[in-house]
């Protein structure tokens, strides 16, 4: 952490200070479902408040195409303010007139949230103009997202180019742990991905495959794998146009030497809800008009063996749709037993991702992991040893 300037060297008194958080959590009917990155990002705002500085929060929310407001951070506004304990005001927009009138309102030691970042196409498109828009509403800029700093976006890259940056705490935190935690692993190392963002995460499998010794694959990833293999997956949530990608996968991980352990069955409905009737069926013999929500008890038991093999345990994704009983089991299974390994002293476990945490603290063991990361994808990347943009652009 020494080649980046923190919150040790920012003088922030009477400053607006951009600070980039990571506020995407999980959300249900308009309910936070998980506080855990709202909470992880209080240090910084609380220090720079103290300190005298007026904090102006920047983040995105889900993956919206243009300005939908049923992306708008307006709620998670209202979580941040009752997590922090003083009133934290809301823009309807991050750049223009809508974000620079309550910029210019704030006192010292207040708290402003701008809406979606994503609202605009210039953000991910990391475009000069749109990052000099958000630079005008600020003397100096923080990056607390550690979990979006795999992305080169304007205001998790650009903006650390055109002002003067500094790591925020969880940002710190983040790399010391995982740096400690990871970077001389004990072997055996077991990686668990699941979860639903398939076509984000694949890529970045191929690497890993060289890094682990064995890649247990869950969820909408283990769909699009088993597609892949030949067999029918019904209705379930896959990218079937990536069937190549996981074909050239599995013969990596094969020339690695990487174990790859997918699911050998399924638990199955014919929809998506809460209590819906299910039923385990073989992998090869899944019904063309059901989905398969959770992995079945026979890979429970694979998934738990390889996690006793394992020296380290490293975790993305939940294995199924955790969220809707009884499609948690596979899920919360998993959990418990890492973190049981973990309690008695065999296992190092390392989880990340915002599902994912929240799937933790869903089983009830979240605080008997070694290490829980807000970071998904980033966490991936960061494995994988890519350097990630968000926190290049910090390096002194
Ligand atoms: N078999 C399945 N069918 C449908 N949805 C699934 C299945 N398995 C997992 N999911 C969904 O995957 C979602 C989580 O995936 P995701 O890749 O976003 O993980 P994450 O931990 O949030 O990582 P990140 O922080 O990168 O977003 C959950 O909402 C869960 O319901
Ligand atoms: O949830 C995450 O992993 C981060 O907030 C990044 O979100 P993204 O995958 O939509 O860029």
């Amino acid at each position: 952490m020494t080649a980046f300037r923190t919150l040790d060297q920012a003088d922030v008194k009477g400053k607006c200070v951009l600070v980039r958080v990571d506020l995407n959590v999980p959300m249900e009917n308009g309910r936070i479902t998980d506080a855990t990155r709202i909470e992880r990002v209080l240090p910084t705002i609380r220090e720079i408040a103290d300190k005298g500085g007026r904090v102006i929060l920047l983040a995105h929310f889900g993956r919206p195409k243009g300005r939908d407001p049923k992306e708008s951070l307006k709620p998670v506004a209202e979580a941040v303010s009752q997590h922090l304990g003083k009133s934290v005001a809301f823009a309807d927009d991050c750049i223009g007139e809508a974000a620079s009138t309550p910029v210019n309102a704030l006192k010292d030691g207040d708290v402003l949230l701008l809406e979606n970042t994503r609202f605009h196409a210039g953000e991910e498109k990391n475009d000069p103009a749109f990052v000099q828009e958000l630079a005008k509403l600020g003397d100096l800029y923080v990056n607390d997202a550690f979990s979006a700093a795999h992305r080169a976006h304007a205001s998790t890259e650009g903006l650390a180019r055109v002002l003067p940056g500094y790591a925020g705490r969880t940002m710190q935190a983040e790399l010391d742990a995982l740096t400690k935690g990871l970077e001389a692993p004990k072997r055996p190392v077991v990686a668990i991905v699941g979860g639903a963002k398939v076509s984000t995460k694949i890529d970045l499998l191929e690497n890993l495959v060289t890094k682990v010794d064995a890649l247990v694959i869950g969820g909408g990833m283990a769909n699009t794998f088993v597609h892949a293999t030949g067999l029918g997956i019904g209705k379930s949530l896959a990218e079937k146009d990536l069937a190549a990608t996981a074909m050239r996968i599995i013969e990596k991980a094969r020339d690695a030497n990487c174990a790859i352990i997918l699911p050998v069955d399924g638990v199955c409905a014919y929809e998506f809800k809460a209590g819906a009737q299910n039923h385990t069926y073989g992998i090869d013999a899944i019904p063309e008009d059901q989905m398969i929500l959770d992995v079945g008890s026979q890979s429970i038991e694979r998934i738990q063996a390889a996690i006793n093999d394992a020296a380290t345990v490293v975790w993305n994704g939940p294995l199924g749709a955790f969220e809707i009983a009884p499609f948690d089991q596979g899920t919360v299974a998993a959990a418990r037993h890492a973190a049981q390994r973990t309690k008695d002293g065999k296992l190092v476990s390392v989880a990340g991702g915002g599902d994912t945490v929240a799937a933790l603290n869903h089983a009830g063991v979240a605080d008997s992991f070694t290490y829980v990361s807000t970071a998904g994808g980033a966490f991936l990347e960061w494995l994988e040893g890519k350097s990630l943009p968000g926190v290049e652009a910090l390096r002194a």
